[in-house]
């Protein structure tokens, strides 16, 4: 297979680029945060026979993965390409499990702050050459449906989890470095801000349409937190990325940042020069949209356990949210990834809702 070819089939549908950018359209763009994942029976038939990362590392079936929630749902308006943010601490030299029940799990974490220099940053995103070729791949294969999202984990979280190894409800490891180590943490932080330019730009080249950058873990940091560890890394990387497009020759494309429970920096989050801004469930769109301005497409944002509901319940929560955003400027998402036990129909309710509401 070869993952080089560029000419790819024309977009139909552009609704997430248009509403990115602020132009009109003509329905509100919608898509769901993991939607390819566990909830769906075709994806847990891939991974009865595949280990996580082997999928992720495997054009074909990521590309296979990529597609499955787009053939079961006819108003998603954009697909994200299937791999996972620890990709990148694995292109650094650590080791990274998917457990299953437990999340993710680095055999080896970061100990001590004189290891970090040990992570390989020379050649990391030459490692991460097969996120490319499945983003390739998929942009041949999806005929052009809808726009296809690269996307990348933000330095801070991905120092959380290669601090904590794993998934951790406290950070309190993350936290203990910030207070003794504050250099060497900055010192992490820029080679991962440096890695992720160079990844992001990476994915563009093969094929990324939009770029989302997740702050996952935002929801342990204050706001002053936020403006010492997570704020000028993210405006880097918007900044970064925009500069090697161009002296690469390469299309600009919209980026969208997701500071989980950053809610709190939304007036911060606005000076990145992202064009859109996700929100989580505890935001409210009208306060949102009053701190960021005319200038910045909202994502967002019903919470993910409102899919437990019925049907009826979750078109009206759904329509009440649209109206709430309104049609300019608004990408409909939920606040965070939709989980493995959601009813199959809500995504249709949810999907349905959205494309009705206005
Ligand atoms: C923090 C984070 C991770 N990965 C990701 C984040 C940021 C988004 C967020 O906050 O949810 C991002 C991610 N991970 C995955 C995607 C795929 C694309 C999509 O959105 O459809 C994306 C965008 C697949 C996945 N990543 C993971 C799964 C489930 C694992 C499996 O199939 O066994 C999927 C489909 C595993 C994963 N990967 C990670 C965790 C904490 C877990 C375990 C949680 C869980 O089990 O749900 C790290």
């Amino acid at each position: 297979m070869n993952f080089t070819n560029k000419n790819f089939p024309e977009l139909k549908n552009d609704r997430l680029l248009r509403a990115a950018l602020g132009k009109e359209v003509d329905k509100i763009p919608v898509w769901v945060m993991r939607q390819a994942g566990r909830y769906l029976p075709e994806f847990q038939e891939v991974r009865a026979k595949h280990d996580f990362f082997t999928v992720c590392r495997t054009p074909e079936l990521a590309c296979e993965v990529t597609l499955q929630p787009l053939r079961r749902y006819k108003d998603l308006d954009a697909s994200i390409i299937f791999s996972d943010i620890l990709v990148i601490p694995q292109a650094l030299g650590m080791t990274v499990e998917m457990h299953t029940g437990v999340g993710p799990v680095f055999p080896k974490p970061l100990n001590d702050p004189s290891e970090i220099d040990q992570l390989q940053e020379e050649g990391a995103v030459s490692r991460l050459l097969y996120v490319g070729d499945a983003i390739n791949l998929t942009r041949h294969k999806i005929e052009g449906k809808v726009p296809l999202i690269g996307f990348t984990g933000a330095p801070f979280t991905l120092m959380g989890y290669m601090i904590e190894g794993g998934g951790s409800k406290t950070m309190s490891k993350t936290k203990e470095w910030l207070e003794k180590y504050p250099k060497d943490v900055h010192k992490l932080l820029g080679l991962l801000t440096r890695v992720i330019i160079d990844y992001l730009v990476m994915q563009v080249d093969s094929g990324a349409q939009l770029l989302q950058v997740f702050e996952s873990s935002a929801d342990h940091l204050t706001r002053d937190q936020f403006a010492e560890v997570a704020a000028t890394y993210l405006k880097n990387i918007r900044d970064g990325v925009r500069t090697k497009l161009n002296e690469k020759k390469l299309p600009q494309v919209p980026m969208t940042l997701f500071a989980k429970g950053a809610g709190h920096s939304l007036d911060t989050q606005a000076q990145f020069g992202y064009e859109t801004l996700g929100l989580d469930w505890t935001v409210d769109p009208i306060e949102a949209r009053k701190i960021v301005g005319e200038n910045i497409t909202l994502q967002g944002n019903l919470d993910p356990q409102d899919l437990y509901k019925t049907p009826e319940e979750i078109k009206k929560l759904t329509v009440d949210m649209v109206r709430k955003f309104g049609k300019y400027r608004y990408i409909a998402n939920l606040g965070h990834g939709i989980t493995p036990q959601t009813p199959l129909e809500s995504m249709t309710a949810f999907t349905e809702a959205v494309h009705e509401a206005i």
